[in-house]
């Protein structure tokens, strides 16, 4: 597609979206996320030219949440390579994000990175790899540098407001640890890994974050500045597949067909790997715990742009 036609279809989704009228329900267990008005939506398309369209509400922040996920594990990764996999499965998991189920069954190993169990083990793989005290400076300094801009933070109000209700987690931190899957003590493992979800970031800054996943582990189009390994960013994006959106994860393969990351805040990060970086971003949620509309808007872009992963032809 030529450019003028990826903005005219990020004003035109972001149109659609507006006139949407069931939003799904904005996650209200985090209180502080409560507040945020579900008639929001926006949304970024970064090209693989580098170039960036944008629509409705790109510009603004919003707790990115489970989307973090994505960006600790790629940190994990590079700190302890494969031995992470001795501690954190690969299969999606069919359960809610905050499930504890299957851990008994599975001996305190989560089955995969992006549901809360297995983020908090990367957490406290993190953990053994920085000083406490530094490890949410580098988390931030590393989407600072993939996202190429350094006003990114932690919202600390957001991780507090977690800290202070999170009991499910707190539930998961401690029955891993009776696994000694969680060899730090739980409430710093906790405290790591609800600061981690705490990041804000705009649709604008989430895309721009996602471009090593579009260019084969390179920072950003038209660069040799290599983040990860290619191989690396393949086997990253096959669990975004395959486990990106919890138990919903099957449902957004089959209507979107690209790797994807949500998180309860509403946002979710595609990637259509050698073509585009996409965030989108609507705070109302579906039974799942996925953005409503922007599960919406992604299906929508894939049926426009023939960007599926499982397309036939290129
Ligand atoms: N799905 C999510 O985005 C969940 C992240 C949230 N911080 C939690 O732990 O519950």
């Amino acid at each position: 597609m030529t450019h003028v036609d990826l903005q005219s279809l990020v004003d035109d989704i972001a149109g659609e979206m507006a006139r949407e009228v069931v939003r799904g329900k904005v996650a209200d267990y985090i209180p502080s996320l409560a507040s945020v008005s579900s008639d929001k939506f926006g949304i970024t398309i970064i090209d693989h030219a580098g170039d960036c369209y944008s629509a409705g509400d790109a510009h603004s922040p919003f707790s990115v949440q489970s989307i973090s996920k994505v960006f600790s594990l790629t940190m994990a990764l590079g700190s302890v390579g494969d031995a992470l996999w001795t501690r954190v499965g690969r299969e999606p998991s069919g359960s809610p994000f905050n499930s504890i189920v299957q851990l008994e069954s599975e001996h305190g190993i989560p089955r995969n990175p992006f549901i809360n169990s297995g983020a908090i083990v990367v957490a406290d793989v993190l953990l053994a790899s920085y000083k406490p005290s530094e490890i949410l400076g580098e988390f931030i300094r590393f989407m600072q540098m993939v996202a190429g801009d350094d006003t990114i933070h932690i919202d600390k109000a957001v991780a507090q407001s977690e800290q202070a209700t999170g009991f499910r987690n707190v539930a998961l931190g401690n029955y891993m640890r009776a696994f000694d899957n969680i060899v730090h003590p739980v409430e710093q493992t906790l405290g790591t890994y609800f600061h981690f979800c705490a990041l804000s970031m705009s649709c604008q800054q989430l895309a721009k974050a996602g471009r090593y996943l579009m260019c084969g582990g390179r920072r950003h189009p038209g660069t040799a500045d290599t983040i990860i390994s290619q191989q690396r960013a393949r086997r990253i994006l096959a669990l975004m597949m395959m486990c990106g959106h919890y138990d919903g994860s099957g449902e957004f393969a089959y209507r979107v067909g690209l790797p994807g990351k949500s998180g309860v805040g509403g946002g979710i990060l595609a990637v259509a790997p050698g073509i585009a970086s996409i965030a989108v971003w609507s705070p109302g949620l579906n039974s799942h715990g996925n953005s409503q509309l922007g599960m919406i808007a992604l299906e929508r872009l894939v049926q426009r742009t023939g960007w599926s992963v499982f397309r036939s032809n290129r």
